[in-house]
């Protein structure tokens, strides 16, 4: 247990007062009057260094003997946090191994704990590496607040940098996006019956064996190192289906990430913390071993529903992270009925909630950061009987080309505490370049939700009135926007397109058109007809409006025409917020089928027809039909599919696609 005389011997205890030295006079200073406010309480520099850190409650543990009740109460509870911790971290093929102690070891600012129950005196961190493994201490850094966590990484993370807003830009090493390739979901009796497997499931199987090798090879991994960060938080907003969720991890980036990106909890609730409901074994700087059955590569994502737990190997992207969480939402979710949503949201001023769905790139995060309307989230959202709520604490913006002008809430919110994952910056001014694509396209800014200032918190809001599907169309003849029938937004819902331009090589690009089901089919647990089922019920239910926004090209495909201007598509979505397109006059388009408003103010009468902003009508017309074909033959795979429990239902969105 915790004892004083070892506190004190650690330099970091009370000392006996020792009595002020006189001070001497000189003849010069004789004259100057004796500034006593100027004196500093502290006897020593180290006391005086610990004076400028007040301590707070939960993350800094508590120094010195401040409190008696309270300190007892801390140290009790420490204790059981550090149990629980080391638990998670047990090999569990050893009966001995790495022990896990409070605190950072080359900080000294930290007090290291012991939490051996059996062991009732205090154990020092070793001086000497030993290669006994039972004999080794990894120190956990637990819930540490971003300016602890800034300054570990920039203190022991090369490539960690303060930029001149004050975000702590990082690099994510040689993974910059997920690797769906190398997600693996356990196989037993249970998931076999439960999951999506096969052709199109994103869930490849792993064998439970498999799972404990590759977590066994993390946990060795995490207890190897001198320390590891322990994120405690919480999953969704709706106080009725929060999910508790801890985060091991080896990097600060990884910790202030999960920081931003997770529910904060409050000290009281960190208090009551208790079990997590979920683990992540984040072991990303350790490849996977690639003789390992069911290894691929030297990535592996590796989740066991059973066990409650995911095991990162070889990736150091932080947003398997956070998708992987969100895989366990989907499976987690439809269990209570309820529907999760790879959706951002919004809510106007009189309460009108906004759903927009789409893939990654068509502008989920954009258009749901809105100045005009309450931000409830920008990705990952559930929606109940009672309400809509987010699921995270935080956003991750895309930030390439981001421009103050055009996404301000975006740019405002990359300060203190953000993470800038994978920009250029410049070496001195440390002004960060956001046009610059020389680690990746895929920049990356993580802040927590409150950064922007009319998040609605808490993040939740009533059902939603309309429901957007984003297509970023790199073809350019979906129309920038149309309005779906019930049916038609099942079609596309299930169908999840987008064509985005992939690569940065010479010469021409070729869109490449993407479906993925729900318009996330990478994080999708069971079949995408219960998903889709369930949101048709909803939709029903609460009379929500369905609407098909082309975030993508106009006036022909990537090459010969243009993006649709960003001002351009939030005219349209003001339009369906306000309500005032749904009285408009629509037109039916050939193929397709999409309702057209004939127009919508402030936006060029000639942009809503794709087929007038096309100077080569017959290229118009050949594009058109590739890919309708595209759809057709994509939605194959769902045609012997019953969508709930509604036939009528599932003939009509059969019926919704391209007729040609
Ligand atoms: N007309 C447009 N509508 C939405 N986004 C646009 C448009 N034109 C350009 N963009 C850019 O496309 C990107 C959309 O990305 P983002 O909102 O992060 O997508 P998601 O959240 O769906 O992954 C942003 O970088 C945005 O600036
Ligand atoms: C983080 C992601 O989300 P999005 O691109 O949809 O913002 C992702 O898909 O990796
Ligand atoms: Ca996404
Ligand atoms: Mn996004």
């Amino acid at each position: 247990m915790f004892q004083k005389e070892e506190m004190a011997a650690n330099g970091t205890g009370v000392t006996s007062p020792r009595t002020p030295l006189k001070s001497i006079l000189t003849e010069k200073a004789k004259g100057i009057p004796n500034d006593s406010a100027g004196t500093v309480k502290a006897q020593t520099i180290e006391e005086l260094h610990s004076l400028q850190r007040k301590r707070s409650a939960p993350n800094t543990p508590l120094q010195g003997t401040a409190g008696a009740f309270a300190n007892l109460s801390e140290d009790e509870r420490q204790r059981q946090q550090l149990q629980s911790i080391s638990a998670s971290l047990a090999s569990l093929t050893r009966g001995t191994g790495p022990k896990v102690i409070r605190g950072d070891p080359g900080g000294g600012k930290y007090q290291a704990v012991s939490h051996v129950a059996h062991h009732h005196h205090h154990i020092e961190a070793p001086v000497i590496s030993v290669s006994d493994s039972s004999l080794k201490f990894t120190h956990v850094l637990y819930n540490l607040s971003p300016g602890e966590l800034y300054e570990q990484a920039l203190k022991y993370e090369k490539g960690s940098f303060l930029t001149s807003t004050g975000a702590l830009a990082t690099l994510s090493g040689a993974k910059t996006g997920r690797s769906p390739r190398d997600k693996r979901v356990v196989i037993d009796d249970t998931t076999q019956d439960e999951l999506w497997w096969g052709t199109g499931s994103p869930n490849i199987e792993m064998d439970e064996h498999t799972f404990m090798v590759n977590r066994e090879r993390a946990v060795d991994y995490l207890n190897s190192l001198d320390k590891v960060f322990v994120n405690d938080q919480f999953l969704n907003w709706d106080p009725k289906n929060r999910i508790k969720v801890r985060i091991v991890s080896c990097r600060a980036y990884h910790s202030l990430f999960m920081h931003n990106m997770c529910i904060r909890p409050t000290p009281e609730e960190l208090e009551n913390f208790g079990t997590p409901d979920f683990t992540i074994y984040n072991a990303g700087q350790f490849p996977c071993n690639r003789y390992t059955h069911y290894m691929t590569s030297s990535t592996s994502i590796d989740i066991n529903l059973n066990r409650k737990e995911m095991v990162i190997l070889g990736t150091q992207y932080a947003g398997e992270m956070k998708k992987g969480l969100f895989s366990l939402m989907h499976y987690l979710m439809p269990k209570r009925h309820i529907l999760s949503l790879h959706s951002g949201c919004n809510m106007g001023k009189d309460g009108d909630v906004a759903l927009f769905f789409g893939l990654s790139g068509t502008g989920k995060t954009t258009l749901s950061t809105d100045h005009n309307r309450f931000l409830i989230g920008d990705d990952e959202h559930c929606w109940s009987d009672d309400c809509v709520s987010n699921i995270e604490g935080g956003c991750y913006a895309k930030c390439i080309d981001l421009s103050k002008e055009k996404e301000p809430d975006i740019w405002n919110a990359i300060k203190f505490g953000t993470v800038l994952e994978n920009v250029v910056f410049d070496e001195h001014t440390r002004e960060v370049d956001y046009t610059d694509k020389s680690v990746t396209e895929n920049t990356r800014a993580a802040y927590p939700i409150e950064f922007i200032p009319n998040a609605k918190i808490p993040c939740f809001g009533p059902h939603p009135k309309n429901v957007i599907l984003l297509a970023c169309d790199a073809f350019g003849v979906l129309p920038p926007v149309s309005k779906l029938s019930l049916a038609q937004t099942m079609y596309h819902f299930i169908s999840g397109y987008t064509a985005l331009v992939a690569g940065t090589v010479d010469g021409i690009k070729e869109p490449t058109a993407t479906f993925s089901a729900c318009f996330g089919a990478a994080f999708l647990m069971l079949h995408p007809t219960t998903y889709a089922a369930m949101l048709a019920e909803k939709m029903q239910k609460h009379g929500a409006t369905g609407w098909l926004v082309n975030t993508g090209w106009c006036g022909g495909s990537y090459g010969s025409g243009n993006r649709i201007k960003l001002p351009y598509t939030r005219k349209i979505i003001n339009a369906i917020h306000s309500g005032s397109l749904l009285k408009a006059t629509y037109e039916k388009t050939e193929v397709f089928g999409l309702e057209i408003p004939n127009e919508i103010e402030g936006v060029p009468k000639e942009i809503l027809r794709p087929e007038n902003a096309w100077a080569d009508k017959e290229a118009y017309k050949n594009t058109l039909l590739k890919l309708a074909g595209l759809f057709k033959n994509n939605f194959e795979t769902f045609t012997e599919y019953k969508i709930g429990e509604d036939k009528k239902l599932t003939e009509e969105i059969l019926a919704a696609g391209p007729i040609f």
